[in-house]
């Protein structure tokens, strides 16, 4: 079997070397036995930069500070404790009896903290074991934390008390039609035969509840119930938690804050780092054996594909992962939910899983190590004042309250690295924005509160100590079901009192009208907008630019596209590299941001080009402007040759996926919900209008012979008319994708890699099946309609570890042609 733990084994060797400080042994890389051996110095590994490299000999090596039992020294705690990754891939070692490692699953041993290996066999299945324990748990059980239970009576309203429902007799159903409300449900439990006393459920969640009138009526409701398919989901019956129930009762285990939002805090570093490149490593093999299906019948194979099993089943090279060079409290932006916690109090902090899931109960973000020392305050202070607050906490069950959301973004000042330890004097600005929902509120009310909270926030920030920072607070009004707001949602900027020194004067503001705050990426200073993006780890983002401008192999004639640019990182930090940067984004503020960071840098060979719709936008636009440019800025002659083998735009219209496309592809997981078609028209003659000023003036304009495209989309992936765009243009040879999630680039680098269909083996790219697929099934359906145009190759690939203790990695990939 292809995903088989012994390929994962053989991921290839490192090409990438980073060399770790002279003080620091390298670690056994290629084994993905990277837990060291424990050595004076405690603090290796976080200054280890990459894994993925061959473990190098060393005199060290040579003569092993870990003697075995001969030299009549207590063997370490560790000897044996991981493989060796010579003995692995050799069959032998010149270390013999005397390696510190362990020469196959026969020798190793358990570690200190009783735990294998994690590439042994051992390792694997403990850790599938867990993953199995865990989700029989979860299935178990439904947290139910709001009011539901309340109005389950049928009082929508949630005026009933909960004393009312009877838990014992009360049941969540586990995998409903998302779309279903208390009324399909009903109806669906009456078709089935299934009596009961009330039945609930909410448009958006996958959980309903029901109340029995007696025990026996919910022994049969369950034995109906339990496994009952229905829209192709079995159905769960799981017990209900009410939200008073104890919390430290041993027999209900229920996730914390940490749990739910660093899932990865309890393993060591390098272990992280190790999972999280063998997780990359399944997704090449998952682009190789997709791509294969993908290909047309009775031609020939590209060459990567035929060559990805002397690679272990990889598409390309995994050259390695690059560690994150602070660890905790990297997070320079932290959103924090306002709502109920177990025990029903007001709370500041992370939600415990998805409304979705049933889950809406709101915990303090403790023992999170990813959060900021300051984020973690300000949210207590946030907490404190919300206590007394005459307004409501945001109810989602019921859609209802005032309080919603608390984001603390974070500025570093320039040029200064260093651990959590000195975060707070890292720190240079911090911009506070509080979501509300402004609905039904009144005025009066609503500014003293504004008011009182702007003093809370200003007092307890010059109550800690050090003093905290506190440069912006800005109220984001928001009525939507999720706190995820658009971003053109309105803000309103809120002034900061001032201390009055103790003397009795009317207290002065920093009455700001812009808000925004400052960041630094190499030694660039970045103006950061509330809404824009800004990548959470700057540290680390540092890194995963300069891999991605390595690999773009950039010069002065390069025209370079910078595609998702936010505030404009990517090209900013590469223009002093290429001739031009043209910046694509959607997201107006962000674009107005990236202008700003050009002015204020000094640069002047960027462009951004902007628009505020959605993702059908950078299609129109990446094509159009693409083809504008490429027009203005590359010589005649190559225009000529670089005419589209097809025309990238001629079905535009049609390219609009429909919704149930859309979710099969999963491209709605963000906010970019695609517009309806009648709004096309609209937008085309909005991006007419923005792209006119890209009409060409060749005489003024300089010639590019390189093209090269940057592209770092969203969750969601890049849109398929965007890819067809990239595709399409022949003049772009190299293409550099950076990927916050590697299924998307999967799917998307399979539209890309794999050669074109003839015209009469075309199929239809709208998938128009009923069956829901997965996104790699939908990419391979939607490769057969690409355009006759040369594929790329994805030529290597690198993990770039921006979120420490989570299982969220980056990955950059090269693709050329
Ligand atoms: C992962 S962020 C990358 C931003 C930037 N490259 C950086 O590193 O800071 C993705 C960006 O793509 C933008 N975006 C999302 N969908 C888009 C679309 N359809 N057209 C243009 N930009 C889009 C988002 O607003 C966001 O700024």
């Amino acid at each position: 079997m292809e995903t088989s733990s012994i390929e994962m084994n053989e991921l290839p060797l490192a090409t990438k070397t980073i060399t770790p400080p002279p003080s620091i042994e390298p670690i056994p890389m290629e084994t993905s036995s990277i837990d060291e051996l424990p050595s004076s110095d405690s603090n290796q590994t976080d200054s280890i930069e990459a894994v993925g490299e061959k473990r190098k000999r060393t005199d060290e090596d040579e003569k092993p500070n870990l003697e075995p039992s001969e030299t009549k020294i207590t063997p370490s705690p560790w000897w044996k404790t991981s493989l060796c990754s010579y003995f692995r891939r050799e069959a032998s070692c010149s270390h013999g009896s005397e390696c510190k490692y362990a020469h196959g699953e026969a020798e190793l041993r358990m570690k200190p903290d009783n735990t294998w290996d994690p590439t042994s066999e051992r390792g694997k299945k403990a850790k599938a074991m867990k993953m199995s324990e865990q989700e029989e748990k979860e299935d178990d059980e439904v947290l139910f934390t709001e009011q539901m239970m309340e109005s389950i009576d049928g009082d929508e309203g949630g005026g009933g008390s909960v004393s009312v429902v009877d838990l014992s007799l009360s049941k969540c159903l586990v995998h409903l039609p998302n779309k279903w409300q208390s009324d399909e449900l009903k109806k669906f439990l009456g078709e089935q035969g299934v009596q009961y006393k009330s039945a609930k459920k909410r448009r958006g969640m996958i959980v309903g509840f029901v109340t029995f009138e007696n025990a026996e009526q919910l022994q049969s409701g369950v034995e109906i119930l339990d496994g009952k398919t229905v829209n192709s989901s079995n159905l769960k019956i799981a017990d209900v938690l009410p939200r008073t129930f104890d919390k430290n009762d041993a027999r209900k285990s229920v996730k914390s804050a940490r749990d739910a939002v660093t899932p990865l805090a309890d393993l060591s570093y390098a272990d992280q780092l190790e999972q999280k490149k063998a997780s990359i490593g399944q997704m090449l093999k998952k682009l190789a054996r997709n791509a294969r299906k993908a290909c047309p019948n009775g031609g020939s194979l590209p060459q990567w594909v035929l060559t990805s099993r002397d690679r272990g089943g990889l598409a390309c090279n995994l050259e390695g992962i690059i560690e994150s060079p602070i660890t905790n409290g990297y997070r320079n932006k932290c959103e924090f939910s306002v709502g109920l916690s177990l025990q029903g109090k007001p709370t500041v902090g992370f939600s415990l899983g998805s409304f979705c899931a049933g889950v809406t109960a709101v915990e303090e973000p403790v023992d999170c190590p990813n959060v900021s020392k300051i984020a973690v305050q300000y949210a207590s202070i946030f907490q404190k004042f919300i206590e007394k607050s005459k307004l409501q906490v945001w109810n989602r069950f019921q859609h209802s309250g005032f309080w919603r959301q608390l984001t603390v973004r974070e500025g570093r000042k320039p040029g200064v690295l260093s651990n959590d330890e000195d975060a707070i004097s890292r720190i240079a600005e911090v911009m506070l924005i509080v979501q509300v929902c402004l609905t039904g509120s009144d005025e009066a009310e609503v500014a003293t509160e504004f008011e009182e909270m702007a003093k809370a926030f200003a007092e307890g920030a010059r109550a800690s100590s050090p003093t905290l920072p506190l440069t912006v607070l800005v109220v984001q009004n928001h009525s939507g079901i999720s706190n995820v707001a658009p971003p053109d949602a309105p803000l309103q900027v809120l002034p900061i009192p001032m201390s009055d020194n103790g003397t009795n004067q009317e207290q002065t503001t920093n009455a700001l009208t812009e808000a925004r705050i400052h960041d630094h990426i190499n030694n660039l200073r970045f103006s950061i907008s509330p809404t824009a993006f800004f990548q959470v780890n700057t540290v680390a983002a540092e890194k995963l630019y300069s891999v991605a401008g390595d690999w773009a192999d950039l010069g002065p004639d390069t025209l370079l596209f910078d595609v998702c640019c936010g505030t404009g990182t990517i090209g900013l930090t590469l223009a002093h590299r290429v001739g031009m940067v043209v910046g694509i984004e959607m997201n107006a503020s962000a674009v107005a941001d990236a202008e700003q960071n050009a002015t204020i840098n000094g640069i002047t060979n960027c462009k951004f080009i902007c628009s505020k719709a959605c993702i059908l936008t950078i299609t129109y636009l990446a094509e159009n402007v693409m083809s504008s440019l490429l027009k203005q800025y590359l010589d005649v002659t190559q225009m000529e040759e670089a005419k589209p083998l097809s025309n990238a735009n001629d079905d535009f219209d049609k390219e609009i996926p429909s919704t149930e496309e859309m979710s099969n592809s999963e491209h709605v997981a963000d906010q970019n919900i695609p517009p309806s078609n009648t709004r096309v028209e609209e937008l085309q003659e909005n991006e007419q209008k923005d792209s006119s000023s890209l009409e060409p003036e060749k005489s003024t304009k300089p010639q590019f012979k390189n093209v090269v495209a940057i592209v770092d989309p969203p969750r969601s992936g890049l849109h398929p008319a965007v890819i067809k765009a990239l595709r399409t243009h022949p003049r772009l040879k190299r293409l550099v994708y950076i990927s916050c999630n590697p299924e998307t680039l999967v799917a998307n680098a399979i539209e890309l890699c794999t050669p074109s269909f003839d015209e009469a083996d075309r199929g239809n790219k709208n998938y128009r099946g009923r069956k829901k697929i997965g996104i790699a099934a939908l990419a391979r359906h939607r490769a057969k309609s690409m355009p006759t145009s040369e594929a790329f190759r994805p030529v290597k690939a690198m993990a770039v570890d921006l979120f420490p203790h989570t299982d969220h990695c980056e990955m950059v990939m090269l693709l050329e042609r």
